[in-house]
């Protein structure tokens, strides 16, 4: 397991960590998700000794990591840390290298991520005269050369079109199919709901909600029904107990029924206005289940005097 622990972490009087905890299984996926500025990349920045935490620990197989078990992590910063000069096949080499890989191992796994990433044909060229996709790429391929047990990604898919998304992505599955636990960050959340067994959403400096997005899809405060009655007129559910109106227009409705609420008779209700050609649940994706995850919740009574006071 790889276990991230109570982390707590201010600069100044900001708190950004307050108590984050989660944990990842070999072989799965965890997608980190959070507002900009939530606290993914201090987590992470943490994890790899880059910043230290004020209390916590992050453990891989019961161990609080160290500087020798990070050389067995792949690590992917959101400042991306390449040499600019230096050639893609070069650079691949000398992070192999750098994670302990012995020469022919190195160029050899260097030639195989290169191919398996889409940059064969630039392993000559020098970084800088790649696209920022492509730099990318070879950001990605400097973290998985070198074989790592674990991998900790800061937004590895930002900037990549949709090829290099699917490479990237078959690329990480694979490495779960190896039994790597993978970690990354992302505001993508399609892609995240496409890809990993786990979410996490961090928001005020600690993890809101976490589990599979099913999950959170159980947890959620009420479930949202679509109904298509052509011929209903607006507040046509109004006698029925425990439904809320999210929307409404030209017969099509969303209705959040409370636990408890009758679907049957919301049914009925529908029925009475005509035909109906549409009804059923609808699945909350993963953008709508971070939105209300994030949104701050609302004051209490005596917040809100101290507020107008
Ligand atoms: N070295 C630092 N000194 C002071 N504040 C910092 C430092 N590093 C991060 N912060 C603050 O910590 C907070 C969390 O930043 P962090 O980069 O971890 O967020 P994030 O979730 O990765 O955001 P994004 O999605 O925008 O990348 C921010 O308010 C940031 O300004």
């Amino acid at each position: 397991m790889l276990e991230f622990d109570g982390l707590h972490k201010s600069y100044g009087d900001h708190h950004v960590l307050e108590g984050v905890g989660f944990t990842v299984a070999p072989g799965s996926m965890f997608g980190f998700c959070g507002a900009n500025g939530a606290g993914k990349t201090t987590t992470m920045r943490i994890a790899m000794g880059l910043a230290r935490a004020d209390a916590g620990e992050v453990r891989w197989r019961g161990r609080p990591l160290d500087e020798e078990s990070r050389r067995r992590i792949g690590y992917m910063p959101e400042e991306r840390g390449l040499y600019p000069k230096m050639r893609v096949g070069e650079q691949l080499t000398y992070f192999a290298r750098l994670h302990g890989l012995d020469a022919a191992a190195a160029a050899r796994a260097a030639e195989e991520w290169a191919g398996r990433l889409g940059l064969g044909e630039r392993r000559g060229d020098p970084v800088e005269k790649l696209s920022l996709g492509n730099q990318q790429r070879v950001q990605l391929a400097a973290a998985l050369v070198s074989r790592p047990e674990v991998l900790i990604l800061d937004e590895p898919f930002s900037g990549l079109d949709p090829v290099g998304v699917d490479s990237l992505a078959e690329a990480l599955l694979d490495q779960c199919r190896a039994g790597v636990p993978v970690v990354f960050s992302s505001h993508q959340l399609d892609l995240v709901e496409r890809l990993c067994d786990a979410v996490g959403i961090l928001a005020r400096g600690r993890m809101v909600a976490s589990g599979t997005v099913e999950d959170l899809r159980r947890r959620e405060s009420g479930r949202v029904l679509r109904v298509v009655a052509p011929d209903a007129v607006a507040g046509w559910t109004r006698d029925v107990p425990g439904v809320r109106v999210v929307s409404e227009r030209a017969g099509d409705t969303l209705l959040e029924l409370a636990d408890g609420a009758d679907d049957q008779a919301v049914l009925a209700a529908a029925l009475r206005t005509g035909r109906v050609t549409h009804f059923a649940w609808r699945e909350t994706s993963l953008v709508e289940l971070f939105r209300e995850a994030v949104a701050d919740p609302a004051p209490q009574p005596a917040q809100r005097a101290e507020v107008a006071a």
